[in-house]
Parts: structure tokens; sequence; C-alpha cells
């Protein structure tokens, strides 16, 4: 399998382009004309400059509404052809992609068309060229694959092809079936292209929304599958057009894009649906559950973040044998505060300030694990081990956290044994029933949530939830969720579009993408309510007035609405249960804890969102210039 690129797809001059293309693992590249007509160099040199990078041009593109024109327009489009032709045999590409034309003055009717193309064929073998013609959602007569696909077939000439792009036939909801009897040799390339499903014009969800395969909703991998079936083994290349992207980081999204041609290119594999050459790697690693989550910590600070532990009703259990790092216990979670100055989770307090850095997940191969992440591009994170330590595989994750991979068919499933030595906890704060990590909650910039959503659904097996969007009082957090069948994984992904909100103050004043809060789950959560107060814990305060209208929208009993309120308690409900959820106040720059019971309630909670941002805001320290 070899992989390709449209220059349009990531932001930057064409020089950046290609660095970040190469950088990335690309074979190939497609040239976006308006990339080169907005560059200074010739012809000759952006073809050097894209074979310094090792890269090959797969095609230049796009030649726009060419066929079916009357006379005289039909014969300028001609000569247009033959000036491109020129600039295509300087610059060392020999195929060009003609979009369907879209002008008001083509005449329609696929045997004109056939014709028109024949003659280009004709022109093109003259210079040893080929053409490729693709079908827009949007063109004027031509706007399905295969009626695009029969004038190919009546062109009936070998230097005129097919050029398929999944969105273009799976935003039209083309049946991708159709694919499988067109012969391989006369597809050209395939371009590929994901969307969320947003209900809109087709040339503006297209020219806009695009995304990576397997970051949006469209069934990419049927299409794929489809184009296995036909025997294709040329180039997969990413056409993204997306305003986000054109303002993000070249190499991230470069990086994205091989991720997602890499992971789509592995189920096609799996799938076994056709003669892809394509490189193994082991499966997406099943995850049992959250082994634990790690705090960096000053020294100074670690009395404070160790009593809110205790008050949580978490017992000191582990000190490490060789470093400054401590264990915390209560039923299977397990929290690591690391204080020693040395090493990676110095630097990121140095960075960052305290935070909740890094985590490890129960998969059933870590070694498999690890090996799959790395043939995804993921970067894999080692440091020095101190006698005695054993090493625990991970790779870099979410704004330059830690990401542990820990299995319980090596030493690794007695890491606490091995490395820790038990500590007497002799405080007399009681458990108050936190049983486990109901999910795991990371925030980021909005640019980057595509990115740790790719990153986590090529490397785990888990699925993605539709996005939603949060409304906190000073703006909108998108929020998309990460989880597997079993509900061991959850990890909610939430986008912050502006520093205003809680979620924006958090990554704007901690400098990076991180956990910012921790869901723990309870059997019963007014229990757990109770032992809280007991060990002097003060919740969040809900306002009452939040209370009333739960009562008045659910029909709740007044004698249960009264007890969600004396603890502070949010409430709500699906098809499938019930979801209670109970807050800590926010700590440094917008930290927190949240416990919750649920009962088959398949949600996070988004309905009340609203009303605990509020009350999470009144504890930020306020930003901004003092008064006078
Ligand atoms: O939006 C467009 O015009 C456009 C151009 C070329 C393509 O390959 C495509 O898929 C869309
Ligand atoms: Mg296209």
């Amino acid at each position: 399998m070899k992989t390709s690129i449209a220059t349009v797809s990531i932001s930057g001059d064409l020089k950046e382009k290609l660095q970040a293309i190469a950088k990335a693992g690309f074979d190939g590249v497609e040239i976006f004309e308006n990339d080169f007509l907005a560059f200074d160099e010739s012809p000759r040199q952006v073809g050097q400059m894209v074979r310094d990078h090792g890269l090959e041009i797969t095609l230049f593109q796009p030649f726009r509404d060419f066929e079916g024109m009357p006379e005289p327009l039909r014969s300028r489009t001609f000569d247009r052809a033959e000036r491109k032709f020129d600039l295509m045999q300087e610059m060392g590409t020999d195929l060009v992609l003609v979009c369907s034309n879209v002008s008001s003055a083509a005449l329609g009717g696929i045997d004109r068309a056939a014709a028109d193309f024949f003659e280009l064929g004709e022109r093109a073998a003259k210079r040893g060229l080929r053409v490729g013609y693709e079908a827009l959602a949007w063109g004027r007569h031509i706007h399905d694959h295969r009626d695009a696909w029969e004038i190919v077939r009546r062109a009936d000439h070998p230097n005129i092809g097919l050029i398929l792009d999944s969105f273009h036939t799976l935003s039209r909801k083309i049946d991708v079936n159709s694919i499988r009897s067109i012969p391989k040799e006369k597809i050209f390339i395939i371009q590929l292209a994901d969307a969320p499903l947003i209900d809109m014009d087709l040339l503006y969800w297209s020219r806009h929304f695009r995304n990576m395969p397997g970051e949006g909703d469209l069934p990419v991998l049927d299409f794929m599958n489809a184009v296995a079936a036909t025997g294709y083994d040329g180039y997969l290349s990413l056409e993204i057009f997306n305003d986000q992207f054109r303002g993000g980081s070249p190499t991230a999204i470069a990086v994205d894009g091989r991720r997602s041609l890499l992971y789509l290119g592995d189920q096609v594999r799996r799938a076994k649906s056709g003669s892809l050459t394509l490189p193994s790697m082991p499966a997406r690693a099943a995850v049992d559950g959250i082994a634990f989550v790690e705090f960096t910590v000053d020294e100074a600070e670690t009395s404070v973040l160790s009593d809110r532990l205790g008050a949580l009703g978490f017992r000191h259990v582990g000190r490490h044998k060789t470093k400054r790092v401590d264990v915390f216990r209560q039923g299977d979670i397990n929290l690591v505060v690391n204080t020693d100055p040395d090493g990676f989770a110095g630097a990121s307090y140095a960075l960052h300030g305290q935070s909740a850095y890094a985590m490890g997940l129960w998969v059933d191969d870590a070694e498999a694990a690890i090996a799959r992440a790395v043939a995804l591009g993921a970067e894999r994170f080692e440091q020095p081990l101190n006698p005695g330590e054993i090493e625990m595989p991970a790779v870099r994750g979410v704004g330059g956290g830690i990401l542990y991979f820990l299995d319980r068919r090596s030493a690794l499933a007695r890491i606490w044994e091995i490395e820790f030595d038990p500590v007497n906890d002799d405080a007399d704060l009681q458990p108050v029933g936190l049983t486990g990590i109901d999910h795991v909650a990371q925030t980021m910039k909005y640019e980057e949530l595509l990115t740790w959503l790719l990153f986590y659904t090529a490397i785990l097996d888990a699925h993605k939830t539709p996005m939603v969007d949060i409304i906190d009082p000073a703006g909108v957090v998108r929020s998309q969720v990460v989880e597997n069948a079993s509900g061991r994984l959850r990890i909610t992904l939430n986008g912050a579009e502006n520093r205003n909100t809680l979620a924006g103050h958090f990554i704007a004043e901690t400098f990076g993408s991180g956990i910012q809060h921790l869901a723990f789950a309870t059997d019963d959560i007014f229990a757990t309510a109770a032992a809280l107060s007991a060990n002097g814990f003060a919740t969040l305060t809900i306002s009452p007035n939040y209370y009333d209208d739960l009562e008045a929208r659910f029909g709740l009993d007044p004698a249960f609405t009264d007890r969600l309120k004396a603890h502070n308690i949010l409430y709500d409900r699906d098809d499938h249960g019930e979801y209670f959820q109970l807050y800590s106040p926010t700590y440094g720059e917008g930290f927190f804890f949240e416990i919750v019971q649920r009962s088959g309630y398949r949600g996070y909670g988004a309905a009340n969102a609203i009303f605990r941002i509020a009350a999470l805001r009144r504890h930020l320290r306020p930003i901004g210039l003092p008064k006078l």
C-alpha cells in the first residue's frame, strides 16, 4: 500500500507542506494547483523539491469544466489542457485529475463526454500522460461515479481512467458495491476522505468539513473494501478540505493522515477483502480497565494532595523502592503521586505544574499494544530504569502526557509488589465506597480533538460516540467519548474553542492539554456522599434552582429530590437507566474530581454540564488585570 496526500489537506506554504508530508512517511503527494500558483518557484523546481523530499507526485489537480462544452468553449478547454500538460511534464508527473464539469455552459450527454475524453486521451498519449476523471458530488451533469465510469468505459482509451473519491460516493449514499465490477487497471487513483454527518449543501460540506478516514461518520471502510475487491493495489491518497486543518499544525495533521490510512489499511487486511499489499500489525488492544493515573506534584504540595485523597477515602498503600513516588488506593483505583524532581515527571511539573500527566491501561498484551501504537506512528516513551524496576511499555499521549500499557501475563501484573514497599496508613479517615474509575476526562484545544480521537480508536479496541456540545457559560466545549463495549475504558475528550470556558482556562493556564478530571464509580452515591461528609470533604454546591427544574422535568418524588439536593447530587436518566453525579470543587487551574453511580445509563450527564460548570467556575482563580 502506497500512501499519498493532496497538498490542499494541510496548512503552510508548499515547502512547509512537503516537509510535513515527507516527515510523516507518505510516499507521494497530489499537487493542488492553487498551492503551486501561490508559490514562487518554477514547475521544474517544485518537481525537484518534491523528489528531494523522497516523494513522488501522484497527480496534478484539478482540471475543471472540461467535458461536454459547446464550441468555442470546447476548443479553449483543449488549449487549456495542453498548457497544463506542459506544466505537468516540467514538474514531472504523468497524471492529471479532471473533475466533472460544473459549468452552466456544459451540454451533458454521455457520448459527447466520452468523445471529449477520447480526444484528450489521444493528446495525453502523445506526451506519455494519463487523465483521471472524477465525478464531483455536485457536478452539473455527472455527479455519480457510475456515470463517470460509463464515460471512461465508452471513451475506451488506455490513457483515460477513473478516479474514485470516497467523499463524492459516500456523501450521496451511492452503493459502493457498484465499484466492485470496475476493472482495476481503469482505476487510476483512489482519493479518500471522511466527514462528520451534517445535513448541508454537498459542496459546502466537502470544502469545509472533510476529515481523515476514521475521524468522521462515513462508511469509508465499506468503500475501501469494495475498492480492494477490484484487485486495486495502487496509491491511497487523502484529499481533505477542512478549515481546521488549514489552520492547524502541518506536522500533526500529516501524522494523523498517515495514521488514518494505516489504520484503514489494517481494517481492509483483516476483512480479507482484496489484494492490497499491507503491513501487518497486532490487532487493536483490548482494554480491561485503567490501571492507574499518575500525578506529578511538587514536594511542597504533596501534603495538600494526600490530605485531599485521604478525605476522598484513599489509603496510602505503597512507597516506591527507589523513587519519590507514592500510591494511594481505593477499590480498583490506583492513584500514583510522583514528586521525583528528576525524570519526566519533574520535567512535566516544571512545564505544566501539578497535573495528572500519565495513565496506565490494562490491556491483553502490553508488548502487542506498544507494537501497534508504534506501527501507527505513536512516539515510544522510555526513561532509564533504576535497579529492580520493570520496564513498562509507553507512548506519548495527549498533550505530551504518557500512556502506559500493562498486562496480566507479564511481571507488569505485579508492579505494585515489585516496585513498591507497603505503607501502613494509620489515617482515621474512612473509605467512601469508590470502586473504580468510571471515566477519565481529557481537555484539549478543539483543533486537537480529532487527533486524539483517531489516536485512541486506531490503537485501542474502542469506538467513538457522536459529538455533543457542552454549554459552558463562557462558550461551547465540544465533547466526544472513546469507550469500549465492556465499559472498562471510557475517555471523554473535551475540545475547548476559547480560553474563557472552564476547559479553555485549564489548558491555557496549565500550558497544554491533559487530564482535567477523574470520575470515580460508586455503587451507592448517597452512602458515598455521607461518608465524604464524615471525612470533612466538602462537595461542590449546586444551585437549588436546578433541583426544582429536575423534579418537574422527570416527575421526581419531592422526598427523593430533597435527598439529591442535600448532597449536591446531580441526576439524569436515559432509556437504559439512571445516572447520579457529584463533584469536588476545582483545584489549581481547574482540575476536579467527579463521583458517579450508573445503572445501565450510557451517557455522561451532558444535560447537567451547564449547571455543574457554572458551579465549578466559581472556584477558579480570576484572571485578567486587577481593578484600578
Ligand atoms: O471541491 C472541489 O472542487 C474538488 C476538486 C477536486 C477534487 O478531487 C475534489 O474531490 C473536489
Ligand atoms: Mg477528489
